[in-house]
């Protein structure tokens, strides 16, 4: 056993020592003073009754006063329950003496009995009081009865000024007694009252723990279901519904992993004090672990008031957050599900609002969903892909296409993106935007980005075996991939294995891996920079605002997203981003793609804006390697 477990176990032992000890000191001292009090007076006693020549009294009590001071010897010595036995013995007796000897049950020493006999309950053993009270009550019945009858009488001389002195002596000392053991009986039941406050608050927080979230102070799942039924139960007498969101953030773990756990939980209490400003008096906000909050609506008309109340959260939560100095923009998905409609307990609800939820994050997040029966099939699909996945890349199901990208103004090929397909056995081939945040949640992604990179630099470098030296291969990370902080490694091991030249490697990084500041994730793309790969920005402009980091990690190109590019004709502010996104770009000596070019007015329009490249279904969408070397055939260019 190491010293800290001794000193764990050994700690109420040394607790209840101390107490007994306090205990020990406090008997001694109320025995001494007891003691010290009846010895006075005995001596007052016995003074008193010497100057009247009474010397059966004063024998009677000086006696008793060396008894009492043996009696405080053994109390010294640490013979406590003898010491005070001894002391009740000695004043019972020499009590019962004095009434025997004097005035019989009108002498004043019957006072004594009182006083004793409060002594003997609080200090002495329960037999040793019976046995007292016994011996009192039968000499008082003997002495009075035998007084009676005439058999024993007792004198009684006529009142002296020493009987007042002695009365008033026995009644002080037993007050004095008595006053001294209240105090610590009343001592003691305070102590206890307080004892009992402390456990009584300590259960009160026991309660409040077990139904509230520590962190934010919100109500946990347990009261939420309490507070749901009591709602579900007002709704069944009104005829009304009662609506259930169920509220995950979007990405908060990377706001988690990059600004730290401390900034994450600031972030978490924000929240929750914005939901709680967006509910009504009698709705709950309850958090139900991690990043996912629920919201039980009561008193709801129907779908369009749970959905405007979803909407409110929504805008609530779009606002700027700032955290640990930083602003931090936040979205989240929202499921709704509808009691009566969607079922009638609290756990069947749970679990629909969480599948509409799940939808909400599909669709593109910052979003919210009622729920619908068609859901139980898409998620029961989610579920059999999460399990397949697993096996999938040992089994060789996984397959890469390849998109042409093209230089805007000549309509040359000057590269590749690697897109990653599955061919499921049996449901056919799987588009990633299915399956990679199935991997992504289950770590999955390590092993199968590595397998993209792998597969990616040793099919380029086949193309530039075969003389096309200037394809260049673009490969998708996902921000999965650096929190482990050796993708740098894998995309060495990567250009090693295949020989492909580093120049030859792009890869693509999303905006939100740059909310991450940290030194270590600077340190990687340093490192993957000196390997000689290039760096582009995905999807540029749906995410982090930030545009520091596009000269902090030495980024070479921005590709602009989709969303952007699809209207660019017919929409001008589509027109006014993308004029920006080039012009800023080039201010930065950045290249610029355009994706998802789809005809030729869009093509046309981007090259007036002085896009550099581009890739979209104009030229060909992803395809198979063999689909691709055709494309390649046809290019004119020497090799
Ligand atoms: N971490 C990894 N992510 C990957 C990998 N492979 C792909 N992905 C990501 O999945 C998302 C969807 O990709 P995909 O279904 O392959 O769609 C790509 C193109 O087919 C599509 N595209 C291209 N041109 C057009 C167009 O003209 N119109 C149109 N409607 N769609 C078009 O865009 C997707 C390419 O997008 P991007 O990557 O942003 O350039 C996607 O986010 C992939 O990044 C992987 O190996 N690892």
């Amino acid at each position: 056993m190491d010293n800290q477990n001794r000193a764990a176990m050994e700690k109420p032992r040394l607790n209840s020592f101390i107490a007994s000890s306090a205990s020990t000191e406090l008997q001694l001292r109320r025995i001494s003073q007891i003691i010290f009090a009846v010895a006075v007076t005995l001596g007052l006693v016995a003074l008193q009754n010497l100057l009247v020549g009474n010397w059966r009294t004063s024998t009677i009590t000086l006696v008793s006063i060396v008894l009492l001071l043996v009696a405080h010897r053994m109390a010294r010595a640490g013979r406590l329950q003898l010491a005070s036995s001894i002391l009740l013995v000695i004043l019972t007796t020499m009590g019962t003496l004095l009434v025997w000897i004097d005035q019989g049950l009108r002498d004043h020493a019957l006072l004594g009995y009182c006083g004793i006999l409060i002594f003997a309950g609080l200090m002495g053993s329960a037999r040793l009081f019976l046995l007292l009270l016994g011996f009192m009550l039968a000499n008082i019945v003997l002495n009075g009865v035998l007084n009676i009858q005439g058999i024993y009488v007792n004198k009684v001389p006529p009142l002296r000024a020493g009987n007042i002195v002695d009365a008033a002596a026995v009644i002080a000392t037993v007050g004095f007694a008595s006053w001294l053991l209240a105090g610590d009986l009343r001592n003691a039941l305070s102590k206890l009252e307080a004892e009992n406050q402390r456990v009584r608050d300590s259960q009160q927080q026991i309660e409040h723990l077990a139904r509230h979230d520590p962190l934010t102070g919100l109500p946990n799942r347990l009261l939420a279901r309490d507070r749901f039924e009591q709602s579900l139960a007002l709704s069944q007498r009104s005829k009304g519904h009662v609506a259930l969101l169920f509220l995950d953030l979007d990405n908060f773990k990377t706001i988690n992993d990059s600004l730290g756990h401390p900034a994450g939980d600031d972030l978490l209490c924000q929240v929750a004090n914005r939901l709680q400003e967006v509910v009504r008096g009698g709705d709950t906000v309850c958090r139900q672990g991690g990043d996912e909050f629920l919201l039980s609506l009561g008193e709801v008309n129907g779908r369009d008031d749970a959905a405007s109340a979803a909407l409110k959260v929504l805008e609530r939560l779009s606002m700027p957050f700032t955290v640990s100095g930083h602003q931090v923009l936040m979205s989240c998905s929202l499921g709704i599900a509808l009691a009566p409609d969607d079922g009638s307990d609290f756990d069947t609800l749970l679990k629909k609002a969480d599948m509409a939820m799940y939808k909400a994050k599909d669709s593109g997040r910052n979003a919210w969903r009622c729920y619908d029966e068609e859901m139980d099939a898409s998620v029961n699909e989610h579920l059999r892909l999460a399990a397949d996945i697993r096996p999938a890349l040992a089994n060789q199901q996984f397959t890469l296409h390849y998109q042409p990208q093209v230089e805007l103004v000549s309509g040359r090929l000057v590269g590749a993106e690697a897109l990653i397909r599955w061919q499921h056995p049996q449901l056919g081939l799987i588009k990633p935007e299915t399956f990679i945040p199935i991997a992504e949640n289950t770590g999955l992604i390590i092993d199968i980005g590595a397998w993209v990179l792998q597969e990616a630099c040793a099919q380029a470098m086949r193309w530039h075996r075969q003389g096309f030296t200037w394809m260049r291969v673009s490969v998708n990370l996902s921000p999965v991939q650096f929190r482990r902080g050796d993708v740098d490694l894998v995309v060495s091991k990567a250009l090693q294995d295949s020989g492909l030249p580093a120049s030859a490697l792009e890869l693509e990084l999303t905006e939100s891996l740059f909310i991450d500041e940290s030194l270590a994730l600077f340190e990687v793309l340093d490192r993957l920079r000196r390997r000689g790969v290039s760096l582009s920005i995905d999807d540029f402009g749906t995410g982090y605002s930030n545009l520091g980091y596009l000269q902090r990690f030495e980024v070479e190109i921005l590709k602009i997203d989709q969303s952007f590019t699809r209207q660019l004709v017919e929409n001008p502010q589509d027109e006014a981003i993308v004029r920006a996104i080039v012009q800023m770009a080039h201010s930065l000596n950045l290249t610029v793609l355009a994706e998802g070019i789809e005809n030729r007015q869009t093509l046309e329009r981007l090259v007036a804006l002085g896009c550099d490249l581009g890739q979209g279904f104009l030229w060909a969408p992803g395809m198979p390697v063999k689909d691709f070397e055709k494309l390649l055939g046809e290019q004119t260019r020497p090799v």
